[in-house]
C-alpha cells in the first residue's frame, strides 16, 4: 500500500552527529510546543538514516540517539506513570503486517485468537486519572516512564468528562487532538492575539495542551484507546476485570463511562480474526481518512485478548502485541512561492497558491487552494513562507498554515488585486469571496465566444458582436441559453432580419448534434483543452458517465493525474446547472464510436459489447488502426484531408485510436506531412519517425474519415 520512508543518507560520522542533534531538537519541539522544523516524513527519514548508520557503525552510536526510545528520548517528565506509556512499532505494507502477525504467533506459540483494529489518532498521548469517577490529573507521555502534569487543561478537552457515569477509580489513556473545526477556531484566536497561527492541528494540540498562561482558551478533543487499573496492582473487582477483559470490551466499558472513543466515528474499532479481515479494515480506514474531521496517521492492530497480550509482553519501547500500520504522510512542509488570482465563471476572484513542488500521498503537488482573500489574512500567510500543505486521496490540496517559527525575515506580504484581473473592473469585497462587480458577465463573453468556436460547438454565423448584442439584450447569460433562443426574440434585435435569424437558429440547431467531446470542451472545464476533452469523451462515452466519475476514475484518462482529477470533479459539480440545461435543450451527450464506459468506479473490466470497436474503459483504442500511436500532423493538409481543420485532423487521429500531439519526439509513432511541412518533418526524419503523406494517411484511416 505504501513504502517505508526512505532513509536520509548519512555519509560520515559528523553527518551522523548532526542528524542526531537535529532529531533530538525536532522531537523536543514536536512533543513540546509543537514547533518542529521538520514534517513527520522528514523526521521519520532522518531517524531511519540514523538507524541505518548505527547498524553499520555500532561503535559510533551516540548516547543521545533517538533510536529505540520513546519520543526519540527527547522529552522528560516528573510525574511517574503507573504503567509505562510506550510507543508502537511500525509496519508499512500488507507483507510487513503478515510477517509481524506470523512473528507474534511464533513468539506465543499459538494463533492469536482475535485482533482489534482501530485508527491511529494523530495527536498527543495522555493519561487521565479518575478517582471515584472524578477527573483528577492529566499527564503527558513524556519519556514513557514519567510525563508532565497538564491538569490545567481539564475542562477544555471534549470527550474527556470531568465526571464519569460511575464513581470508578481508573486510568484512561487516549489521544488529545484538534478537529479541523477546533483548529480553525484556535488559529483565529491566536491570529487575533499575536497575528500568527498554528502550523497544523497536531502542533496546535501539542502547544495548547501544555500552554498554561495563554490569554485565550482553545478547545481540544479526546478519544480514549485504553483503560488500566489504578493503582496497577489494585485488587478490586473492576481492576481484575480491566486486567482480564479483551481490549474491545474494555473500550465498550470506557464508552459506557461517558468517555469518547472512536466507536461513534466512521473509523470505529472492529474485532477481526483473520489477517485478510485486518487488511480489509485497514483499507477501509485508509479510504475514510480524507473525509474525517480529525487526523489519523495509521491503523493500530492489537491482540484483543488479555491472555495473548500478557504472553507477548513488551520491549523497552513498545508492546509486542500491537503494531502501527503507517499510512503515507498527507501533510508536508514546503514553500509558498506565489499566489495567482483567477476569475471564475460566476465572477468570483479566487487566490491559488503556487508551491515549491512537493510529493504528497503519491503525487507531486504544485498548487493548493486558498479559498478566498480572508483565508490568506486569517492565516497570516506571506510570500516565501514555509507552509504545511495537506492532501489526501482525491482531495484538492490545501494550505493549512504558515510555519511561523521557520520564518527568515525575508517573507513578503501577499499583494491583493485592486481591480478584476480578468476585465479590470472594480471588485466587490463586501463578502469573504471577492467578486468582479460584473459578476457572471465578467467572463460570459469570453466563455460564450469560446463555446461557440469552431473547435467546440462550431456555431456558424455567431460572431462576437452578435454575442455582445445577445448579452446586452439579456437574451443570454451563458452559452447554454443559446439553445433556448426563440425566433421572435431574435427577430426583435437590431440588424436581425428573417434570413439572418433563420440562419443563426439553424446553426444553433446543428450545434446540438456535435459529439460529446466538443460539447464537453465547450464547457471550458479548467485544465481540459480540446485533446483532453476528446480523451475524456472517448473514455467515458456519455456525459452521464463523466458526471458519475470519481476523481480516481478520471485518472484512468491519459494526462489526468492526482492533482488535476479532483479539480475536474469540482469544476463539473459547479457546471452541473449548465450541463442540465444542455440536456434539457436536447444537445447530444454521447461520443460516436465510444461505447459507454462501465458504470463509474466499478473498475476497468467492462466487457466490450462491440467486438473491440470503440472506447471501452481504459483501453478505448484496442483494435483501431492507430491504437497506442502518438501522431503529429504538420504542414497544410491536402488530398482527402484538404477540407479538415487542424483540430478536425486531430479528432480523426483520436477516432482512429491514436493520440494527437503537437510536437515530434522520440515517442512519436507517425508524422503526417502536408505541404510545406518544415522543421517537424526534419526532426521526425532525424529521429527515424515514420513519415506519411496526407493521401497515405487518409487511406490508413479511411474508415474514420
Ligand atoms: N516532525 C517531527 O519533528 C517529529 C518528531 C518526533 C516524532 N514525530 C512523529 O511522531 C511519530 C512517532 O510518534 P510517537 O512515538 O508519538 O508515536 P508512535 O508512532 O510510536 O505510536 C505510539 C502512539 O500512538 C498513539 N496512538 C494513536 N492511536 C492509538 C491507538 N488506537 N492505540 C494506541 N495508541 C495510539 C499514542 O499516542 C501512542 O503513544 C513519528 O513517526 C514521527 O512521524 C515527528
Ligand atoms: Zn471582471
Amino acid at each position: 500500500m505504501n513504502d517505508a520512508p526512505s532513509p536520509t543518507v548519512l555519509a560520515d560520522r559528523s553527518a551522523y552527529a548532526e542528524a542526531v542533534q537535529l532529531a533530538v531538537d525536532s522531537a523536543a519541539a514536536y512533543y513540546g510546543d509543537g514547533t518542529s522544523r521538520l514534517d513527520d516524513d522528514a523526521y521519520d527519514r532522518l531517524v531511519r538514516g540514523i538507524a541505518a548508520y548505527e547498524a553499520g557503525h555500532p561503535g559510533h552510536v551516540l548516547p543521545d540517539s533517538p533510536t529505540g526510545k520513546v519520543a526519540g528520548g527527547a522529552v522528560e517528565g516528573d510525574v511517574p506513570h503507573t504503567t509505562p506509556m510506550l510507543s508502537l512499532d511500525n509496519v508499512f505494507s500488507p507483507e510487513d503486517l503478515a510477517r509481524w502477525v506470523a512473528g507474534l504467533e511464533r513468539r506465543i506459540g499459538r494463533g492469536v485468537t482475535a485482533w482489534s483494529v482501530e485508527p491511529k489518532l494523530d495527536g498527543m498521548a495522555i493519561s487521565a486519572r479518575y478517582r471515584a469517577g472524578r477527573l483528577v490529573q492529566l499527564v503527558t507521555r513524556g519519556d514513557g516512564a514519567a510525563g508532565e502534569d497538564v491538569s490545567h487543561a481539564i475542562g477544555t478537552v471534549i470527550g474527556l468528562p470531568e465526571k464519569l457515569a460511575e464513581p470508578v477509580t481508573v486510568e484512561i489513556r487516549g489521544e488529545v487532538m484538534m478537529t479541523a473545526e477546533q483548529f480553525e477556531a484556535a488559529c483565529a484566536k491566536r491570529q487575533a492575539h499575536d497575528g500568527t497561527t498554528f502550523a497544523n492541528p497536531r502542533s496546535a494540540a501539542a502547544g495548547t495542551l501544555r500552554a498554561q498562561d495563554r490569554p485565550y482558551v482553545c478547545e481540544l478533543t479526546f478519544f480514549g484507546y485504553g483503560a488500566l487499573p489504578l493503582p496497577p496492582g489494585d485488587a478490586s473487582e473492576l481492576a481484575t476485570r480491566l486486567r482480564t477483559l479483551p481490549h474491545s470490551q474494555i473500550m465498550d466499558q470506557v464508552a459506557a463511562w461517558g468517555v469518547a472513543t472512536t466507536a461513534g466515528t466512521p473509523v470505529a474499532g472492529i474485532v477481526a480474526t483473520a489477517v485478510e479481515e485486518i487488511q480489509a479494515r485497514i483499507e477501509q480506514i485508509a479510504a475514510a481518512r480524507a473525509g474525517l474531521p480529525f487526523g489519523i496517521d495509521g491503523i493500530v492492530v492489537k491482540a484483543d485478548l488479555a491472555t495473548d497480550q500478557a504472553q507477548a509482553g513488551f520491549s523497552s519501547r513498545a508492546p509486542r502485541w500491537a503494531i502501527a500500520y503507517k499510512l503515507p504522510a498527507v501533510e508536508k512542509i514546503t514553500k509558498l512561492v506565489g499566489v495567482e488570482w483567477a476569475v471564475g465563471r460566476t465572477g468570483v476572484i479566487a487566490p491559488r497558491a503556487v508551491l515549491e513542488p512537493v510529493e504528497l500521498d503519491g503525487s507531486v503537488v504544485t498548487y493548493a487552494t486558498l479559498h478566498n482573500p480572508a483565508d490568506i489574512t486569517r492565516r497570516g500567510l506571506m510570500l516565501g513562507d514555509s507552509v504545511t500543505v495537506y492532501k489526501a486521496g482525491d482531495v484538492i490540496p490545501r494550505i493549512e498554515a504558515p510555519v511561523v517559527h521557520l520564518r527568515t525575515g525575508r517573507e513578503q506580504p501577499i499583494v491583493f488585486p485592486e481591480v478584476c484581473p480578468n476585465c479590470g473592473d472594480a471588485i466587490d469585497t463586501a463578502q469573504e469571496r471577492w467578486r468582479c462587480v460584473r459578476g457572471r458577465a465578467c467572463r460570459a463573453l469570453a466563455s460564450i465566444v469560446y463555446a461557440a468556436g469552431r473547435d467546440q460547438l462550431d456555431i456558424e454565423t455567431l460572431a462576437e458582436s452578435r454575442i455582445v448584442q445577445l448579452l446586452e439584450a439579456g437574451l443570454i447569460a451563458d452559452f447554454t441559453d443559446l439553445f433556448f433562443l426563440t425566433r421572435e426574440r431574435v427577430l426583435g434585435l437590431e440588424r436581425m432580419g428573417e434570413v439572418s435569424t433563420g440562419k443563426l437558429l439553424a446553426a444553433i440547431e446543428a450545434a446540438k448534434t456535435r459529439p460529446l467531446s466538443r460539447v464537453f470542451c465547450a464547457l471550458g472545464v479548467r485544465g481540459t483543452g480540446r485533446s483532453m476533452s476528446r480523451r475524456i469523451a472517448r473514455h467515458f462515452g456519455t456525459m452521464e458517465a463523466i458526471l458519475a466519475a470519481t476523481a480516481e476514475d478520471l485518472q484512468a484518462v491519459e494526462g489526468i493525474g492526482p492533482e488535476k482529477a479532483p479539480v475536474v470533479v469540482a469544476e463539473l459539480a459547479e457546471l452541473r446547472p449548465l450541463i442540465d440545461k444542455l440536456v434539457a435543450a436536447g444537445v447530444n451527450m454521447t461520443e460516436p464510436g465510444a461505447a459507454p464506459a462501465p458504470a463509474a468506479s466499478d473498475g476497468k473490466d467492462g466487457q466490450g459489447g462491440q467486438g473491440g470497436q470503440g472506447g471501452q474503459g481504459a483501453e478505448p483504442a484496442a483494435g483501431l488502426p492507430l491504437a497506442g500511436m502518438s501522431v503529429v500532423a504538420t504542414g497544410a493538409m491536402g488530398g482527402p484531408l484538404a477540407e479538415l481543420s487542424r483540430n478536425q485532423v486531430n479528432e480523426l487521429i483520436e477516432r482512429a485510436g491514436g493520440r494527437a500531439s503537437g510536437s515530434v519526439s522520440a515517442r512519436t509513432a507517425l508524422l503526417v506531412a502536408g505541404e510545406k511541412a518544415g522543421s517537424k518533418k526534419a526532426k521526425a526524419e532525424e529521429l527515424g519517425v515514420k513519415v506519411v503523406t496526407c493521401e497515405e494517411f487518409a487511406a490508413l484511416v479511411a474508415a474514420f474519415l
